[in-house]
């Protein structure tokens, strides 16, 4: 038979086994080869590791290389099976045709287009409702691609039609908007793509970024708790937060604004007066509450992607913010008055960190979304450059774990603890991971799997690339003022502002 490249050798399992390779120019770590199980049929297996070793008999110098290779599984009707007998040393080794391990892993038909397996070009597509049902977490290391990999993932989820909310701490997603022109697109098959039609930008009414942004954001500022505004207030003193606790209570029963609280705070006696007018006017002047908050539907509408722009805007406000707004999605979620869809969470070590580590507002009701998100149809998108920071017990609910490459050794451990049936050579291979490499963990998939991630169709957080394109716009902009066509696209335009609301 064609392709044949070796015999298994040594100890085999149904799960792995090792094989001599007769020609070390014909396999290489990663391949995909196929043995014949005399109960099963045929199977692929990915080689995970060669070695080459001297022949003990010989002192000429000369070596065997030998292979160790995991068993795929294969696909049937919806599940993987993995063959009941062990594989016979001495069975022949056959490289593996695409096709044949595509068959095997059985990826999901117009699933989500991640990239490419390891050096093949099988296309790895993975399952929507897996991945937002039940969670996805990117891991890596800073510049190793985690923000990339969310686009990818999130450019597939809009032309899915899910519903995203993004919370961008360092602005890097309203690229989205604009064309990638990458030319390394054609070999993934893909074409460029802007999403300008889909990618709303929120901010909050301070932020640098107001004069561009399609809308600003404006929290219910009715009855904030006690919490929120000693976080925000930054009311360190026991004594102090004490008092907010008290006038609070003294408002029982009513509903109250920051100004209803400073008027109270007016009553006050003492030294702490001053103290907490001056938190209060603090959270005042953000400006951020409001008696007519941005409606929270308009956050998250099938099909479309909608950014929190947070970058240049104080941590503890992003907290808040956070915290908020994914508090009132999944109340409404709770009572079928939102869209289903996913909250992407960039810089999540931030805002559900491990407990002891760090304190956030917004962990809470991050924790709740992991673990009941779920049933209310509200998947969860976990990023972070420090796994070890996040909160593990969110970790653990992010049924698919996207890592790239990660060397810290806490971040190491924190991936060994957190993910279920890594093994060490994973955790060794996921040190090594070239850029934009990623270990793919996934329900639907028997076995961990590399992927190359694929290029962006949309335009990757180039800033000077989007001044650019602004400006190229702005021409076609002023050409079209001329043309009779005007008004037929205002009203568009003026559908889409009344979709989205925004100032
Ligand atoms: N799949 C990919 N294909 C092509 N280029 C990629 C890919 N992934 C990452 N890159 C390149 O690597 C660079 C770093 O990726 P990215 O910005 O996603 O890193 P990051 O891990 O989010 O870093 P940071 O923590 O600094 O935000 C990108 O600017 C891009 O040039």
């Amino acid at each position: 038979m064609r392709g044949e490249v070796g015999k298994i050798v040594g100890e085999a399992t149904p799960y792995e086994f090792s094989f001599q390779i007769y020609n070390p120019l014909e396999v290489k770590k990663g391949d995909f080869v196929k043995v014949w199980n005399d109960a099963d049929g045929w199977f692929a297996a990915y080689v995970s590791e060669i070695k080459a070793v001297s022949k003990s008999d010989e002192r000429d110098g000369s070596e065997t290389y030998l292979a160790k290779a995991v068993v795929l599984g294969k696909r049937s009707g919806k599940s993987i099976i993995l063959p009941k007998t062990p594989f016979v040393p001495g069975d022949r080794v056959f490289k593996a045709e695409e096709d044949f391990v595509a068959e095997c892993l059985g990826f999901y038909e117009d699933g989500v287009y991640l990239g490419y397996l390891g050096d093949t070009k099988i296309r790895v597509t993975l399952n929507p409702n897996t991945l937002v049902q039940k969670h996805v977490c990117i891991l890596a290391k800073t510049g190793s691609g985690k923000s990339y990999t969310a686009a990818v993932i999130i450019e597939e989820l809009l032309e899915k039609d899910v519903a995203l909310l993004i919370i961008d701490p360092h602005g890097e997603y309203e690229s989205l908007k604009y064309p990638n022109d990458d030319e390394s697109l054609e070999e993934f098959g893909l074409k460029p793509k802007g999403y300008a039609d889909k990618v709303r930008m929120f901010v909050p009414p301070k932020s640098p970024l107001a004069d561009k942004a399609d809308g600003i954001l404006r929290l219910d500022g009715i009855n904030l708790s006690a919490e929120e505004i000693i976080e925000m207030g930054e009311i360190r003193k026991s004594s102090a937060q004490a008092a907010i606790y008290q006038l609070i209570r003294e408002m029982r029963g009513r509903t109250y604004t920051i100004q209803d609280l400073i008027d109270e705070a007016e009553q006050l006696s003492g030294n702490l007066k001053a103290e907490i007018i001056g938190a209060l006017t603090k959270i005042e002047e953000t400006e951020l509450f409001s008696e007519n908050p941005t409606p929270i539907d308009v956050l998250m509408q099938k099909g479309k992607a909608v950014i929190l722009n947070l970058a240049g805007v104080d941590p503890v406000h992003q907290d808040i913010i956070v915290a908020k707004v994914c508090r009132e999605i999944f109340e409404m979620r709770k009572r079928g008055e939102i869209d289903p869809g996913m909250i992407v969470v960039d810089e999540a070590h931030n805002f559900v960190p491990e407990k002891g580590i760090d304190k956030s507002v917004s962990s809470s009701i991050l924790r709740t979304i992991a673990s009941e998100g779920r049933k209310f149809a509200l998947g969860l998108m976990i990023i972070s450059q420090r796994p070890a920071r996040i909160d593990k017990n969110v970790l653990s609910q992010c049924n698919t774990q996207i890592i790239l490459r990660v060397t810290n050794p806490n971040d190491i451990n924190s991936i060994k603890r957190g993910v279920e049936g890594i093994t060490s050579e994973m955790v060794e291979e996921i040190k090594r991971l070239p850029v934009g490499h990623a270990l793919v963990i996934t329900p639907d998939l028997e076995r961990p799997v590399i992927v190359r991630v694929r290029t962006r169709k949309s335009k990757h957080k180039e800033a000077e690339e989007i001044i650019k394109f602004e400006k190229k716009k702005a021409k076609k902009e002023e050409k079209r003022k001329d043309s009779p066509k005007k008004e037929i696209k205002e009203k568009k335009g003026g559908f889409f502002k009344k979709l989205f609301g925004g100032d």
